[in-house]
């Protein structure tokens, strides 16, 4: 039988898990600057490795077909990177096989942030620009908002985004991994 050894905590992909528009992209891209790591966001890796956006692989492909791509090239990155720092896309974390590779891979940060907050601040500056919020109401995107909090629950550490500036959120990640690497890791 063959053992893995666990990678340790410094060596280990930061993941940031949330709703979409919860600020993965903008806020992964900053702790990769402040920590000195390369940022791979899954869309635009999608987007890049497939030639096309991902509005146009819903039309074109379906949603299945996205699905099955994001799950695999998470599974690959979690299982053969390091040192990265990820943000998913909004749905990815909906999927069993993701949760797992992150959660036994990485450590994964969960942005939250309210209904209320993420419905009159961040909604109107995506609701053209993610497939899945095309053709639903209000209600249908309330309802997907919290049947989709019990897989965001499966976490190591969250950071509650709300009125927090992209940059206090980068701060705040940094800090409290720096505080885990230490506690958890001393001298190395
Ligand atoms: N802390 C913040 N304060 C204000 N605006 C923010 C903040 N974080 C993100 N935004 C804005 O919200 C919008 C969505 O952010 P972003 O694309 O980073 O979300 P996301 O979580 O990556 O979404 P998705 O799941 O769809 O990939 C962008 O217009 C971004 O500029
Ligand atoms: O929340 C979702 O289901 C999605 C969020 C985006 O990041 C993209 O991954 C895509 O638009 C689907
Ligand atoms: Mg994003």
């Amino acid at each position: 039988m063959s053992r893995q050894t666990a990678i340790p905590l410094r060596e280990r992909n930061i993941i940031l898990i949330g709703f979409m528009g919860a600020g993965k992209t903008t806020i992964g891209q900053l702790v990769a600057k402040k920590l000195y790591r390369d940022f791979i966001d899954v869309d635009a890796e999608i987007e890049r490795r497939h030639g096309m956006s991902i509005p146009e692989m819903f039309a074109q492909k379906g949603e299945a077909y996205f699905r099955q791509v994001e799950r695999e090239l998470i599974v690959d990155l979690c299982t053969n990177t390091r040192l990265k720092i990820l943000s998913l896309g909004g749905g990815a974390y909906l999927q069993e096989d993701v949760r797992r590779v992150c959660l036994a891979h990485g450590i994964v940060f969960f942005l939250d942030l309210s209904w209320d907050y993420w419905k009159e601040e961040r909604l109107p500056l995506i609701v053209d620009s993610r497939p899945v919020l095309k053709n639903k109401t209000l209600e249908e995107v309330e309802q997907l908002f919290f049947q989709r909090q019990s897989a965001y629950a499966l976490h190591h550490s969250r950071v509650i985004v709300n009125e927090l500036e992209a940059e206090q959120a980068a701060d705040q990640i940094v800090e409290s991994i720096k505080w885990t690497w230490d506690v958890y890791e001393p001298n190395r």
